[in-house]
């Protein structure tokens, strides 16, 4: 990043921006707001709360140009293998271009679409006749987070005949043993989602539910309806016994974080219907053609992704808070926080050199008006300098008096914290000084519906692809959560055989007392 030399004058630029106050970029140009906001249909980004100039604004298209952008977009869009470590193409957009499918594609949707016709309809049924009510997703990370956040988001609009849906995936099994004791075995069908089929959450939950399944029937044909199997491996899929039909494929170049636009999304298939599904990947693919074909200067991922890079390599902000006004969009924090961290959360650059700058920040979030409750003090009087993104949604859901109360309520708290955080106020004593100053984006989106969140997503997801052009790292890959995973093998090993050989001091340490302790019991 450093060696373009757009960057040598940023860092100048950095350096001047740092002294002044972002209260007065908006005393000094009653235009603000018209010169820093883009559009699209359906979204507005307006990122005047930055603490960025039009001259700075220049220098970091010019950074963009100079780093390649618009041909390593052009690379991702023409399934270029660009995810070096892994030798392949990262083609989740191809998922979302329905009006020209791969074949592969189309063919999955129409199993798909079959299944969850069957499901609704009742034609499947469980071991003792009856039809489905629940329906379990078991599966970690991007087999979970992306249809928890969007089934969770979209639940008030849920088809008639939809089963509920629930999630499991941590493999304590607490959430497992718990939610098994709400649902009837007879009516629940579980669906075990997982990219490789050997990730042992998923596996160790799954054998779990079967288990429980077991309890109640005898009849292995009739337990066998009761589970289908998400992934690109279908030979550990076979090797489980998930019946031929009950298996929905992908392929190795989706990535786990950008999954829930294949068949991994099933959940959101069954709970809104295939057509509510297909509005969930035309929303993103007007994201995509927007991110592809758009000039620089009006395109919202682009401006986002170059904004991040303005905050954290050259204003050194490392912090950044993720706040959807909206209880619906309560995941939305979490699915982030992998897509973003797990993506760019990187040292070295494609060539494997380590890297002489920041990449990317700490992600955190919560629904604004809960959070405005809990950590906005320190973004208010805390020592540290962080970015937020405030997500709002323009309609009411009704237009029933409390609804348009509540919508109304919610807008002007949003409005209140983003200028708040930018203003300040000067207090009575210091205890009472709001310093101001703290930068943040707001999209506003028209409604929450599928479509919409679409865009949304997308959007992260293409600001997160700028952010590593311009860093020069390969977001598509995650060696990062590989050695915990090995260590956890062993350990596993060497509690069964209460061994501590080789172990540091601390972990001994923890083994033998834990072991006194289970002792006692
Ligand atoms: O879908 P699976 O293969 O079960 O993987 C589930 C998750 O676990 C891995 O450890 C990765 O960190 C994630 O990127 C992935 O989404």
């Amino acid at each position: 990043m450093k060696q373009w030399p757009a960057y040598q004058a940023l860092a100048e630029y950095g350096n001047e921006a740092k002294q002044r106050h972002l209260a007065s970029l908006f005393t000094e140009n009653p235009q603000r707001f018209e010169q820093f906001h883009a559009k699209l249909p359906g979204m507005l980004f307006d990122y005047s709360k930055q603490n960025i100039s039009a001259e700075e604004r220049n220098s970091l298209l010019e950074l963009a140009e100079q780093a390649n952008l618009k041909q390593w977009i052009d690379k991702l869009f023409a399934g270029e293998k660009i995810n070096i470590t892994e030798d392949r193409a990262a083609g989740h957009v191809f998922l979302r271009d329905l009006t020209n499918p791969k074949a592969e594609v189309k063919a999955e949707w129409q199993k798909m679409e079959t299944l969850v016709k069957r499901i609704h309809s009742h034609q499947l049924r469980g071991f003792s006749g009856k039809p489905f009510t629940d329906v379990v997703n078991i599966g970690v990370g991007g087999s979970d987070l992306g249809p928890l956040m969007i089934t969770h988001a979209l639940d008030d609009s849920k088809l008639a005949d939809a089963p509920d849906i629930h999630f499991v995936s941590t493999l304590d099994g607490k959430q497992l043993q718990s939610l098994l004791k709400t649902l009837n075995a007879e009516t629940t069908l579980f669906v075990i989602a997982s990219k490789s089929f050997t990730t042992i959450d998923t596996l160790s939950l799954a054998r779990t539910a079967h288990e429980w399944i077991s309890s109640f029937s005898q009849s292995e044909q009739g337990i066998k309806q009761h589970f289908i199997g998400l992934s690109t491996n279908q030979a550990k899929m076979d090797e489980w016994g998930l019946l031929p039909d009950h298996q929905l494929l992908f392929w190795d170049w989706v990535g786990g974080r950008f999954s829930m636009w294949s068949t991994i999304g099933l959940t959101i298939a069954l709970q809104q219907g295939m057509s509510g599904f297909y509005a969930f990947l035309q929303g993103a693919h007007e994201m995509d053609e927007h991110f592809r074909t758009t000039p620089f200067e009006k395109n919202v991922a682009v401006l986002m992704g170059l904004i991040g890079i303005w905050n954290i390599n050259l204003l050194g902000l490392m912090g950044q808070a993720i706040l959807p006004y909206d209880s619906r969009m309560k995941y939305l924090a979490s699915y982030l926080e992998q897509l973003e961290m797990e993506s760019n959360g990187k040292h070295v650059t494609r060539d494997g050199e380590k890297v002489n700058y920041r990449t990317c920040p700490i992600l955190w979030g919560e629904v604004g008006p809960n959070a405005q409750h809990a950590f906005y003090q320190l973004m208010h009087q805390g020592t540290e300098r962080v970015m937020a993104d405030f997500i709002l949604f323009a309609k009411p859901t009704d237009q029933k008096p409390r609804t348009v109360y509540h919508h109304n309520l919610n807008i002007a708290n949003c409005l209140a914290q983003s200028r708040a955080l930018m203003i300040g106020q000067k207090g009575e004593n210091p205890h009472k000084d709001y310093p101001g100053g703290q930068v943040s984006s707001t999209i506003l989106l028209d409604t929450l519906d599928a479509r919409h969140l679409g865009m949304l997503i997308a959007l992260y997801e293409h600001k997160v692809f700028v952010q590593s052009v311009i860093w020069n790292i390969n977001p598509f890959d995650q060696w990062g959560v590989e050695l915990g995973k090995k260590i956890a093998l062993q350990i596993l090993q060497q509690i069964e055989n209460r061994d501590l050989t080789d172990l540091d001091a601390s972990t001994q340490g923890i083994l033998t007392n834990l072991w006194k302790t289970q002792n006692e019991n």
